[in-house]
């Protein structure tokens, strides 16, 4: 039976995990949310994770949510030993390590930059965005060694900081300073197959949800 995924097109952490799915050619059932509704609210939902975030997936009666545990899950239960998501301890810890720098780091000082005036109705402070771009340029300077994320080898880490990079570039930061991170993202676009089909209305979607915050 396919696996269901609970998603949003315009959320990053769902789009690493259609990523995934494309990747593994898991069979899935898409179930679009729509958030600004109160879709992710329903008791029916919250039945099925209670965070009522997205992505959550329901396996054949195992239900997942963290974009990140579902990404190790998936290849875990479906393509044991891929190089995604190795199984050798210490490789396996680099991309953990990438996956953990991805969520507490990365993310988490974009959102503290591009969110605010979406959610609190502050504006978007320019110390924030410099946090950023720290952490971006720490990224970067890894990229000048490494292929990919974790080292010589595509890992479900590149999926998700690709969904984070592109999120944040539909956010309106300026990613042109960031030369390795440029030439890794190229190469994925090229080297992933389902890039074209899933990323650019991503972007697309994002573009439209943050234009009335962009500075100008
Ligand atoms: N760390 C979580 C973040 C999930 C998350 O916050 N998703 C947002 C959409 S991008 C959401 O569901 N927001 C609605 C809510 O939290 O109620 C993951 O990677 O899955």
């Amino acid at each position: 039976m396919p696996i269901d995924l609970y998603e949003m097109l315009g959320s990053a952490p769902c789009l690493s995990v259609k990523m995934l799915l494309n990747h593994l050619k898991i069979p899935a059932n898409l179930h679009h949310l729509n958030l600004p509704a109160g879709d992710h609210l329903k008791p029916e939902y919250l039945k099925l994770n209670p965070m009522h975030t997205i992505p959550t997936i329901n396996d054949n009666g195992f239900a997942l949510w963290e974009s990140r545990t579902i990404l190790r899950y998936l290849v875990n239960q479906y393509a044991p030993g891929n190089d995604l998501y190795p199984n050798d301890p210490k490789k396996r810890a680099i991309v953990d390590r990438m996956l953990d720098f991805d969520l507490g780091t990365l993310y988490s000082a974009a959102a503290q930059w591009m969110y605010p005036p979406i959610f609190k109705k502050t504006p978007r402070e320019p110390e924030k965005e410099k946090v950023l771009s720290d952490k971006l340029q720490l990224f970067d300077q890894l990229l000048a060694t490494n292929r990919y994320a974790a080292g010589e080898h595509l890992t479900i880490a590149d999926l998700s900081l690709l969904a984070s990079v592109n999120t944040f570039y539909a956010a309106g930061h300026n990613m042109d300073q960031y030369q390795n991170i440029k030439s890794w993202w190229n190469r994925l676009e090229h080297e992933l197959p389902y890039y074209k089909e899933l990323v650019p209305p991503h972007v697309d979607a994002l573009n439209a949800w943050f234009a009335p915050y962009k500075q100008k």
